[in-house]
């Protein structure tokens, strides 16, 4: 027998078989078993570690192995290696073996050696060295195209020949087979030549669109064993992308979830991507994790949304699922409202205010200008233009907790409530438009004078809440109001670049409100009779969209995609999904609850969860809301298994909601914390930095 061990001793040794390596191509095992043809990039003679490269949906990958791993694979290569390179004379015992294996019989070629034949197409050009033209002959004689065609190299529709078509997407392998094609052609014989370029012109030129990168093309890249594992972990997933013809469902409350493209900063920095939209609604993050033993894992958390739309979704697009089935509403005399809700750069006003191209910002393409060109559409229609609707346009600001005329050279405004607990903006402008054009030049207006600051994050970021409402009104009684908000980014005290006074109190203010809008939407959800809307001046000005039957409320999500978001992203998610989890309309499966209840316990014990500074307050309101919610669902369950047990089921639903209850306390509780300890922070601050 050709022990391996000897195998590898003669590679180890022999620099010019590592050469000849180079280029080649060989069948690699992945991880989860399966067997794809991999390029040779590099051989370190002296390790024996043989670095290859192959292409998965347009992505080079890479993957280092032993050579006795490589020659457990590729036996036969190795072996015509070994005589091509006519090297010492082996030991005796093996001469007669390596003899035999200089001249395969074609037809004796066992259908699985796809990296013979490929090697055969692509070798590297005619070296001049005597052990290389060796193989070469070998190479360039043993394989004829009938063989190649027989077993198993794509064909021009992309599909293989052979029976392990599924290995790999075959558009990728002629990737991966165009590229050393274009860069070897010389040498392939003339007949072979023909028919391979023939069969892969399509993907050389699909090839030449994607940017070079993957593990050894891109060795800089920080943490590339996440992104390795992220890359392995899609491609198991199936993706079924939103698409424009895909039914629109109504929903009272809709949350959906969009993940914006990496930006240039975080391409720059090389940052992984670590969440994936495989479609349906769910939104997979690939929290990069370490053990105590520092190995590294990913902790995959699927959400469940109405909608989610991945970093290639157009605004139209995601105006289409989210605020066009809402216009409706308005002239069917109701309320509705969407927000646009995440952390800051995560693209909120790209969403509502419109895309930017560089500093500009094209506000006919944001959802505020999608929604008030369809009121036009609808306000022309017959049945709506014989009922005396006019339009009108109100865009104001919130910023800490004060209200501001964004139509009114920011005119400073007081909310009241009347004796019927309606709720007014004294003195807030409410602006007659007659066309789409009208309200994009009231956007443009409003939107520059929008309070900003710069967060890490966000050069530009938002700081207030800005609502931009689309009013109905009939003989200037009030018909239906339609109010589309950029909420302010949901950043932590620390994530402010200004670390002042100032940027504390907008700080906690814009996460008191956000809390409050929390538990508005989970109160209209749950058809409470309670709105907390007094939580917050937002929620406060919002009132009218928490109440009544004909009240529709959407809400989109905002996440970044990189790494570096991680933390926030999950926070905005957690937000999103407590607001939906409510909603009788959109709940998740049952099936998928013991799951998530797994992971949460999971995520609980973790290390990195018990670093979490105690001060965060932040932090430990979301966790409290999160367990209050635990809590309810374990005890509904309890109580299910508990009813046939004949206990009266008062006792039990008394039970839950005493702990609901005792749980919204705590929660309270936290809130009162929270301000205490933000007034805690200021005070202390206030000599240092000469605030009175
Ligand atoms: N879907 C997207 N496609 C392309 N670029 C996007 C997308 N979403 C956001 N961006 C870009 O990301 C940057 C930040 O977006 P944006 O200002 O909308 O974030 P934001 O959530 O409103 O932040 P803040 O809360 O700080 O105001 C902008 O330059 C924007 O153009």
């Amino acid at each position: 027998m050709f022990g391996m061990c000897q195998v590898i001793t003669r590679i180890n040794m022999d620099s010019t078989m590592a050469n000849l390596l180079v280029g080649l191509s060989v069948n690699i095992q992945r991880s989860d078993g399966r067997v794809h043809p991999a390029n040779v990039k590099a051989v370190d003679a002296t390790t024996s570690i043989v670095k290859v490269e192959w292409f998965e949906k347009s992505v080079c990958r890479g993957k280092e192995l032993e050579i006795n791993e490589l020659w457990s694979m590729n036996e036969e290569l190795f072996e015509h290696m070994k005589s091509a390179t006519a090297p010492a004379p082996p030991e005796k015992k093996y001469e007669s073996r390596l003899r035999s294996s200089r001249i395969p019989a074609p037809s004796n070629l066992p259908l699985p050696r796809k990296s013979i034949r490929q090697t055969c197409l692509f070798r590297a050009p005619a070296p001049v060295s005597e052990p290389a033209k060796a193989k070469q002959d070998f190479l360039s004689s043993e394989y004829p195209p009938s063989v190649l065609k027989a077993s198993g190299v794509p064909n021009r529709e992309g599909k293989r020949n052979d029976q392990r078509q599924s290995v790999l997407p075959p558009v990728n392998e002629a990737k991966s087979v165009s590229v050393t094609s274009n860069r070897r052609r010389s040498v392939v014989p003339p007949d072979m030549s023909k028919q391979v370029n023939k069969r892969l012109s399509h993907a050389v030129k699909s090839y030449d669109m994607v940017p070079k990168k993957g593990k050894f093309g891109d060795t800089n890249r920080p943490n590339k064993q996440f992104f390795q594992m992220i890359e392995d972990f899609r491609e198991t997933l199936e993706v079924l992308p939103l698409s424009p013809s895909d039914t629109v469902e109504a929903h009272r409350i809709c949350v959906c979830v969009r993940k914006r493209p990496l930006n240039h900063k975080e391409v720059s920095k090389k940052e992984i991507d670590v969440v994936t939209i495989p479609g349906n609604g769910r939104l997979l993050v690939h929290e990069p994790k370490q053990k105590v033993d520092l190995t590294k894992y990913l902790d995959n958390q699927v959400f469940h949304f109405d909608y989610s739309f991945d970093e290639s979704s157009t605004n139209d697009l995601v105006y289409r699922f989210t605020a066009k089935p809402l216009v409706q509403t308005i002239f069917d005399g109701g309320m509705a409202t969407c927000f646009a809700y995440g952390q800051t750069g995560s693209g909120k006003t790209h969403t509502m205010g419109g895309d930017f191209s560089g500093k500009s910002q094209n506000s006919a393409k944001g959802i505020y200008a999608l929604a008030a060109q369809d009121v036009f559409t609808l306000l022309k229609q017959r049945r709506y233009s014989s009922q005396d609707l006019c339009p009108y346009v109100t865009f104001f600001e919130i910023y800490n907790g004060k209200v501001f005329d964004l139509l009114n050279k920011k005119a400073k405004l007081r909310v009241l409530e009347d004796e019927k607990q309606q709720v007014q903006v004294v003195g807030l402008q409410e602006m007659y438009v007659s066309c789409a054009e009208d309200v994009i030049k009231m956007i443009e207006m409003g939107s520059a004078c929008r309070t900003s600051g710069q967060t890490s994050a966000n050069a530009n970021s938002s700081r207030s809440h800005a609502i931009l409402q689309v009013i109905l009104r009939r003989r200037n009684q009030l018909h239906g109001k339609f109010s589309l908000v950029d909420l302010a980014g949901n950043e932590r005290g620390t994530d402010v670049s200004s670390n002042d006074r100032q940027t504390l109190v907008e700080t906690a203010e814009i996460n008191r409100s956000l809390l409050a809008l929390k538990e508005c939407i989970r109160s209209l959800g749950m058809d409470s009779h309670h709105i907390p809307f007094r939580m917050s001046k937002l929620t406060q000005v919002l009132r009218d969209s928490f109440i009544g039957e004909n009240s529709r409320t959407c809400m989109i999500a905002m996440v970044s995609p990189g790494m570096a978001s991680c933390d926030y992203t999950l926070n905005t998610l957690r937000y999103a999904d407590r607001a939906k989890e409510l909603n009788g309309t959109s709940r998740v499966n049952d099936a998928d609850l013991p799951k998530k209840i797994e992971i949460e316990v999971e995520n609980s014990s973790s290390e990195e969860d018990s670093i979490v500074p105690m001060t965060d307050m932040y932090e430990a309101i979301s966790q409290v809301s999160e367990l209050e919610e635990l809590v309810h669902e374990e005890l509904t369950r309890a109580s299910d298994f508990l009813k046939p047990m004949e206990m009266p089921s008062y006792d039990i639903e008394a039970g839950v909601t005493d702990l609901v209850d005792y749980a919204r306390k705590l929660l309270d509780t936290v809130l009162a914390l929270q301000y205490a300890i933000d007034g805690e922070r200021l005070a202390r601050m206030t000599p240092k930095s000469g605030y009175c």
